[in-house]
């Protein structure tokens, strides 16, 4: 279903459809929100983005990065932005690379068995363009751990062109903290 969705965004995005077409798609749409809201759960209940054995965790949402190495301190994976990411000129939206890089952060913060942590900062330098559609690499990386903080490093590159880099503060979460 995420699948079909992803693609299904692709296509809206990339596409300049007939008025009657558009008619018919936001009468399907609304009698599938009829439906999908009768199924509607707590957040504890959702399958939404809690699927780590999917791409993207799952969703359509984010940009669907694919690991390639994890270990307790680093990661690496590729990541290809889809059409719908685009801000303009074939280049990504910086807000869709934060978003990217947060998710990222996230995960390289519990590798380990690491408690639940929040992030306290993302500090991004965007190097270069990202293009969308194309296969880009993702890194990160420990920096250092201090008490409760974990600072870390994230790249984002195309072949060897750095398009965007990132400082992240996770901090764990205390007793009772949400
Ligand atoms: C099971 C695993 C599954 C893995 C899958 C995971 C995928 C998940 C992916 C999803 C992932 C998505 C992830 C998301 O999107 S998380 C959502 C976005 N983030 C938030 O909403 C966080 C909001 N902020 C807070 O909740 C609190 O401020 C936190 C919890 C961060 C800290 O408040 P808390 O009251 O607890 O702690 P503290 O204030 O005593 O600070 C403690 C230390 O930290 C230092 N500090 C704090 N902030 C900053 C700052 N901005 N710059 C510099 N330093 C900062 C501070 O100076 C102190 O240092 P020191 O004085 O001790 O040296």
């Amino acid at each position: 279903m995420i699948a079909s969705l992803r693609a299904f965004l692709n296509r809206i995005a990339g596409g300049r459809p007939e008025e009657h077409d558009i008619t018919a798609l936001g009468a399907d749409l609304d009698r599938w929100s009829t439906t999908l809201a009768e199924a509607a759960v707590e957040e504890t209940e959702q399958v939404y983005g809690r699927r780590p054995d999917l791409l993207g965790r799952g969703q359509a949402t984010w940009p669907a990065v694919r690991f390639t190495h994890l270990d307790d301190n680093s990661l690496e994976g590729v990541v290809t932005f889809d059409r719908y990411f685009l801000g303009r000129h074939g280049v990504a939206h910086g807000g869709a690379i934060a978003f990217l890089f947060d998710e990222i952060a996230g995960r390289l913060a519990h590798l380990g068995g690491r408690p639940m942590a929040r992030t306290g900062y993302l500090r991004i330098d965007f190097r270069a363009i990202a293009p969308i559609e194309v296969e880009l690499r993702i890194s990160g990386r420990y920096l250092r751990e201090e008490g409760r903080k974990r600072i870390l490093r994230l790249e984002l590159a195309h072949g060897d062109t750095l398009c965007a880099e990132a400082e992240v503060l996770m901090v764990t979460l205390k007793p009772g903290q949400r």
